[in-house]
């Protein structure tokens, strides 16, 4: 077995989530034995994965500070809530793969569809000026809430003149594409994502999502040629983001994590992490997390489930976290909220 080979391995991935080793950069990070205890793999095993994790770590050079603080080509895009865009320290990064994982219902499409208006504002109102592609895998696509968005634009973007809001075509700029299987996902990033970047006529892509294809098509057995895929289209996605200036969002589901609780004969502690594990972990950029919290929020005629948007790594932000509430204009923080605590 190659260094690769051992590095995606589903035994060696699942000792290295179990002690929280949640990228290839933290194996790097930590010592040899360390990395023994801690896993409990054989000195060679371990001697073979900080090869492996170095080696992938230089295949994707690091960005600089200065890239980040100004976002990779000098942009970024704003999600349009002056709160989480504070939390994301201005917005997704242009160039890089961002990832947003959750449960079903937490709100990750809205953000999708939210991100998929915000970029056809033009930069100083925190949009890159052009439409999104937004590519479904597995659920068709929520028309009409978007439709509802764009109507509530102006309640979202009060920052925003309204007249330029309401000179905007948005339903114009969203590219719709339905790919039902993982060889039409990857043509559809090689022909259409293409050439729509190339035509300038859009500066964001949205995977909704890249769990299910991946999750559908492969069986357990299947590892090797699934992370072979994972890779395939991830570095696809890096390079059309980074030939282009584009930010990529990929929704991603969660699966359960068990894990005993401190007291050996207490019952296991359930918490979710993102799908698909350290191989594709390895892809991303920055990792987002959207959870459900206990108890509604409520705004006049209006009420939503408290959610929390997380922070769980990128390369310029703190482990940070924000709540937010769905409304009818989209997602926004909530900084201080009267409970309704169900
Ligand atoms: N018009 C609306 N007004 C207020 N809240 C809404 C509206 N439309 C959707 N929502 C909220 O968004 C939730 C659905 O969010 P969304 O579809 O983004 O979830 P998701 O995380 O993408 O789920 P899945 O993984 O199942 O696709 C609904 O449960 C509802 O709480």
């Amino acid at each position: 077995m190659n260094c690769d080979q051992l590095l995606l391995h589903p035994r060696v991935s699942a000792a290295l989530r179990r002690v929280q080793l949640k990228s290839v950069k933290d194996v790097v990070c930590a010592s040899a034995p360390d990395l023994q205890r801690l896993t409990g793999l054989s000195n060679s095993d371990v001697q073979q994965l900080i090869t492996a994790a170095a080696a992938v770590c230089r295949r994707h050079p690091p960005i600089t500070a200065q890239q980040l603080q100004h976002g990779v080509s000098g942009a970024q895009l704003r999600l349009g809530c002056p709160v989480l865009d504070r939390l994301l320290r201005g917005g997704l990064p242009v160039g890089g793969i961002t990832e947003l994982a959750g449960e079903s219902g937490t709100g990750k499409t809205q953000v999708g569809l939210q991100l998929s208006l915000s970029v056809q504002y033009p930069a100083e109102h925190g949009g890159l000026g052009a439409g999104a592609l937004y590519v479904c895998t597995e659920d068709s696509f929520p028309i009409k809430r978007l439709h509802q968005l764009i109507g509530e634009q102006v309640c979202l973007r009060s920052d925003v003149p309204a007249d330029l809001v309401s000179s905007l075509r948005f339903s114009d700029h969203v590219y719709i594409e339905h790919t039902a299987d993982l060889d039409s996902l990857l043509v559809c990033l090689t022909r259409r994502a293409r050439l729509l970047l190339t035509r300038g006529l859009v500066r964001l892509i949205v995977v909704d999502s890249v769990a299910a294809l991946f999750r559908t098509e492969f069986q357990a057995d299947d590892w090797l040629e699934r992370n072979r895929q994972l890779l395939t289209f991830s570095s696809m996605l890096h390079h059309l983001s980074q030939e282009f200036s584009t930010p990529v969002l990929c929704i991603n589901q969660v699966t359960d994590v068990f894990s005993q609780s401190h007291n050996s004969m207490g019952p296991s502690l359930s918490t979710v992490s993102p799908a698909l594990g350290l191989a594709w972990a390895n892809q991303v950029m920055v990792r987002l997390m959207m959870s459900r919290l206990q108890g509604t929020v409520v705004r006049g005629d209006q009420s939503s489930a408290l959610r929390r948007l997380e922070v769980v790594f990128a390369p310029h932000l703190a482990r940070d976290g924000q709540n937010a509430a769905v409304w009818r204009e989209g997602l926004r923080g909530v900084e201080s909220w009267t409970s309704n605590r169900k």
